[in-house]
């Protein structure tokens, strides 16, 4: 079939152009009307889809979930049976249609009600197939050629293996409260006598001894670190110290780290710093942070606050005691004779050296001569150093070492394991670069609202996780409140993260790591997380009125989210200069940084985050001209109706609402 135009199509199918519009549209494909243009693949899928449809409506009598006869069986049964199939670690859609022998398109339907919108050529990975073909009746296994899955069967744990290990620390807190200055003071003071003028060497991660045991200490600071690695999903961190600024209080990013620690489950110690200035009052932060449960112990609460100053090296020991006692109640234990692996925390292409890899070590002992195999990266430990800059033979659980030998630099978060021989390390990154290197790579989608309720129903969610951003705080507390009152019998709506201003970076690395959905009250995402959010398939949601959002969360659960207009984000432009014209009001000369603005588009005036008004286009002008629409990357003036208070530097959303045809 060649090239074909949507209203074309649409005849060849009988149905009309609005409608194949509105398939098109759910299956994301990029048209602008019913003259655009089909790629001949896509083409036929909607035919297939459209008269597989067709055909399942005239037999009225096919169960669509019954399970499939199975193809071939030895003796004859009534029931039927599940059939078992070995299936390789990816498949395109096609391939395994013809396995089991059921038409690939089903299996697109399939995928799309579980969220995904492929083409019959697609890839899925095995865990996506397996739950596809479950449907069907089907079981799948892995093929036994995928020598991961083999190495993951044998780390299940031997608990009478399992001995203490060192516990692995992240300093977190708001900008300017002292992180830095913290891991400083906790290095310096660690450094024995003998070794003064010892330079530490930053590997990614610092190894500090107090009374005989061992801590360890994550050198990047901040949660957002922690929260990627999480994303990724390596889980390093056992204790996190929150510090927060004795002077200055609980502030936006102390909130952020307390809730980023929450989501993990990782218990938080506080350090409240900087006692030696004037202005310190510790009282006063442990007040604040009661209100975010973390409740000191003589006010009856678990959680322990350590009173130093970074500056001044005070107060250093008893927080390193501290944490010994935290990391004690943990029970944090490993065994250190098992088959080793560990977290990539670091890497980098080092000139003289190749590429050098800090490894947390999580199980068993890494040692110098060990095959080994992170991700794409293979080869065997060339040489490893510890945070000191010695040079070591070992690495036992929690210890962090800078590793040589890799054929290439993994990416932090990826898993490290010792194989039993470089050339299986080999075949493993062949295995997982093969995997990988295709674009149309399924990751599992992660929360959307429009498909919470078909996963409630599989019981994939008990708790709905949301993180609530607003504009105000009124309106905030009011938000949680309501959505928490959206919970039900089988599902809890569970606010992980709130907090005043425009939807950030972390707030979506939040989301991804925990699989929650992001609401915006009156706030919109920065353009970078924007970005992230489409890369890490997080659902942003935002709303203006509060009954919007509870409605949409209490559909959602009964399984009735149907929106009747999709709102379609057209472009953005930046106020540069602003003029009063008579008879008009005020014209704000912009330049349209992304997309388009068009005259019959709505404009959402953001400043600083938040989203200030919203209404209609009352001019858009290129010089003394009025145009229909202004493309990226020119200037325009634009009025608002009804809006004057316009400022440089805002920004000015363009967007359409879209009918969905239900
Ligand atoms: N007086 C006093 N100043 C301190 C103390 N700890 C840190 N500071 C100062 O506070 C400022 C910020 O400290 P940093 O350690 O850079 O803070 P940070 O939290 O790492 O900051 P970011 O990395 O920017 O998030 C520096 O000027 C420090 O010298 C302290 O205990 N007392």
């Amino acid at each position: 079939m060649s090239k074909v135009r949507v209203y074309e199509l649409a005849k060849k199918l009988g149905i009309s152009s609005k409608k194949l519009i509105s398939i098109l549209e759910e299956l994301d494909v990029d048209i602008k009307n019913h003259m655009s243009s089909l790629e001949d693949d896509m083409a036929q899928l909607i035919m297939d889809l459209v008269s597989e449809e067709k055909g399942s409506k005239k037999t009225k009598n096919e169960t669509p979930k019954a399970p499939e006869p199975p193809k071939k069986t030895e003796e004859v049964s009534t029931k039927p049976k599940i059939q078992k199939v070995v299936l390789p670690s990816k498949i395109s859609i096609k391939d395994l249609g013809n396995r089991i022998n059921i038409e690939p398109v089903k299996l697109i339907k399939k995928l799309m009600d579980f969220g995904l919108m492929v083409n019959i050529n697609a890839e899925i990975d095995f865990e996506s197939a397996k739950k596809l073909i479950k449907e069907f009746g089907y079981e799948a296994e892995e093929e036994r050629e995928d020598k991961l899955a083999e190495l993951e069967k044998e780390e299940e744990t031997r608990p009478e293996e399992l001995k203490p290990r060192p516990p692995v620390v992240t300093v977190m807190g708001h900008v300017d409260h002292g992180k830095t200055t913290l891991l400083d003071a906790i290095r310096e003071t660690n450094v024995a006598a003998s070794e003064a003028g010892g330079i530490t060497q930053h590997i990614g991660a610092s190894q500090v001894e107090k009374d005989g045991k061992t801590i360890v200490f994550i050198d990047t600071p901040g949660h957002e670190a922690f929260t990627a690695l999480r994303a990724r999903g390596a889980k390093v961190t056992d204790i996190v110290v929150l510090v927060v600024a004795a002077d200055d209080g609980v502030m936006p990013q102390t909130v952020e780290a307390i809730n980023h620690a929450k989501a993990a489950g990782v218990p938080i110690i506080v350090a409240i710093n900087k006692i030696d200035k004037p202005g310190a009052n510790p009282e006063r932060v442990k007040q604040q942070l009661s209100e975010y449960g973390l409740i000191p112990e003589e006010w009856g609460g678990d959680t322990i606050f350590v009173n130093v100053s970074a500056k001044n090296r005070i107060g250093i020991d008893t927080l390193l005691e501290m944490i010994l006692l935290v990391a004690e109640m943990a029970e944090l234990k490993a065994d250190y004779n098992a088959r080793a692996s560990g977290v990539i925390i670091e890497a980098k292409l080092d000139k003289g050296r190749g590429p050098v890899a800090t490894v947390l070590v999580q199980k068993g002992t890494l040692k110098v001569g060990d095959a080994i195999v992170a991700g794409p990266a293979y080869g065997k430990v060339r040489a490893m150093r510890d945070s000191r800059g010695r040079m070591v033979k070992s690495a036992t659980p929690s210890i962090p070492v800078e590793v040589m030998g890799f054929s290439e630099v993994p990416s932090a978060g990826d898993v490290i394991r010792v194989v039993s021989s470089e050339k299986e390390a080999r075949e493993i990154a062949e295995k997982y670069q093969e995997i990988h290197k295709e674009k149309e790579n399924i990751t599992t989608p992660k929360v959307s609202l429009d498909r919470i309720f078909d996963r409630i129903k599989q019981g994939e969610i008990k708790e709905l996780n949301c993180i609530i951003k607003a504009d105000v705080q009124g309106s905030l507390e009011a938000l949680k409140l309501a959505l928490e009152k959206c919970s039900t019998d089988q599902v809890q709506v569970k606010i992980i993260h709130g907090a005043v201003g425009a939807i950030n970076e972390s707030d979506i690395l939040l989301a991804s790591a925990s699989n929650a959905i992001v609401i915006g009250f009156n706030v919109r995402p920065d353009s970078n997380a924007k970005k992230l959010a489409e890369q890490e398939k997080v659902d942003i949601r935002t709303y203006r009125v509060i009954y919007d959002a509870v409605d949409d969360i209490k559909a959602a659960m009964k399984g009735m989210l149907e929106p009747e207009f999709k709102e379609v984000i057209l472009g953005r432009a930046e106020v540069r200069a602003l003029f009063k014209v008579p008879n008009v009001g005020t014209v704000a000369g912009c330049y349209v940084t992304e997309g388009k603005i068009t005259r019959n588009s709505f404009i959402r005036v953001i400043r600083q985050g938040v989203v200030i008004y919203e209404g209609k286009i009352l001019s858009l002008k290129r010089f003394k001209d009025d145009v229909r629409e202004v493309m990226s990357g020119f200037e325009c003036g634009i009025a608002i109706e009804k809006f004057n208070d316009l400022k440089e530097g805002d920004i000015l959303e363009a967007f359409v609402n879209k009918q969905v045809e239900q």
